[in-house]
């Protein structure tokens, strides 16, 4: 039987070394590299689904531990499985919930068996497992689930780091044998080893050794600084198969993407386009725009001059910094739009410039223009 998701090489940039590709997935097929927008509690906060096709969200992320502890897999399994539960007929993927339980439960217990936790909503005690996490992500219904791992803290000792990685390759084995027969999701392993080489080695060699549809590096955007981030990728990105979608967990700022994706990068999510629109901070193509300081209160451009979104084409920065500041829903709905359609539309332009073998150009273009120079 095909496996539900495979990764299609389309070509590699001559410049840069990325890779343009397709992810099939039982609900559509993913150009890459790509953007995936954060759903967390089952729906992209404030973007209806007709908005996220608006702009061409190929496909989106949700969370195992936020649908777990509210409302329930089994509500949601009950209600058709997550895809019906949202109205959206496109990819999602889900992360496992082990890194949701490090940075939102307060009490928490690692045993071999899996994370004792208490609901950070009522204090319910929970457990999480690999069978745990399976069960919950079977009941969901994603196209591509991720099994349970553990992301060591940052920074962490050696022997822990090491430590942790075994145990998260024993317990990828144990998802693959817990979700066998369930071929209808992609089941995707994680990468860890901290910010050692030896560390992304072993972890890289024992989970490709499982031979999984799919592979994710975790571990990092945890608070380490962006040169150390990318230099863990240009060591463990070429120990991953060549021919399975690579996904870069939790990344990012539009720096980062384009980064990532020179380093063989194929997938991306990251809560900070959604996150920082609810406080009004805009990503344009002249770097970050903060719509509440005064300066703009008369302003009656465009958000960014540059930008077709929805939001650049009916509204102005003096409208959208009133309703910020008057704390009206729909300027959070305004920002949040554009940010999603700018980091959407920048993968665009990063998958056009791998095509055209041009993309180390673009990259410096785009850096000059968002105002990052080489720090
Ligand atoms: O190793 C990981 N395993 C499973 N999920 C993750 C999600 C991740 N998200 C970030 N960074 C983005 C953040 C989101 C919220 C706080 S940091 N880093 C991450 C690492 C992992
Ligand atoms: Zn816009």
């Amino acid at each position: 039987m095909t496996a539900a998701v495979t990764y299609e090489h389309i070509k590699t940039c001559k410049q840069s070394g990325a890779r343009l590709g397709r992810v099939h997935t039982p609900h559509g097929i993913i150009e890459t590299p790509a953007f995936m927008p954060v759903g967390t509690q089952a729906t992209v906060k404030t973007m209806s689904p007709e908005e996220l096709k608006e702009m061409d969200a190929q496909i989106i992320l949700s969370n195992t531990y936020h649908l777990f502890i509210r409302p329930g897999h089994e509500l949601v399994q009950a209600a058709g499985g997550l895809h019906k539960f949202m109205n959206w007929d496109r990819p999602i993927l889900t992360d496992s919930g082990g890194f949701q339980v490090f940075s939102l439960s307060g009490i928490r217990k690692i045993t071999e068996e899996g994370v004792q936790f208490k609901s950070h909503l009522n204090g319910d005690k929970l457990f999480l497992s690999p069978e745990k996490a399976m069960e919950i992500q079977n009941a969901l219904g994603a196209d591509i689930i991720m099994a349970f791992d553990e992301c060591p803290p940052y920074p962490a000792e050696y022997s822990y780091i090491k430590a942790s990685l075994e145990r998260t390759s024993r317990w990828a084995e144990r998802c693959l044998s817990s979700h066998a027969g369930k071929e209808t999701q992609g089941l995707f392993a994680i990468i860890q080893g901290g910010m050692h080489e030896d560390l992304r080695r072993l972890s890289a060699e024992q989970l490709t050794s499982m031979d999984f549809p799919g592979y994710a590096i975790g571990g990092l955007s945890v608070g380490e600084p962006k040169h150390l981030m990318y230099e863990v990728l240009d060591y463990t990105t070429p120990l991953m198969p060549v021919n399975k979608p690579r996904y870069l967990m939790g990344v990012g700022s539009p720096d980062a993407l384009i980064e990532g994706a020179i380093r063989g990068i194929d997938m991306f999510d990251c809560v900070l386009p959604t996150r920082i629109a609810r406080n009004g901070t805009c990503m344009t193509s002249s770097g970050r725009l903060v719509i509440r300081n005064a300066k703009y209160a008369k302003d009656l451009g465009p958000l960014d001059p540059e930008c077709s979104c929805y939001t650049c084409r009916n509204y102005s920065r003096a409208y959208i910094r009133h309703l910020i500041k008057a704390d009206e829903t729909f300027g959070i709905r305004l920002t949040t739009y554009h940010n999603l359609h700018f980091l959407l539309q920048l993968m665009r332009d990063v998958r056009k410039a791998i095509s055209e073998d041009r993309l180390l150009d673009f990259r410096d273009a785009f850096f000059t223009s968002y105002g990052l120079h080489e720090n």
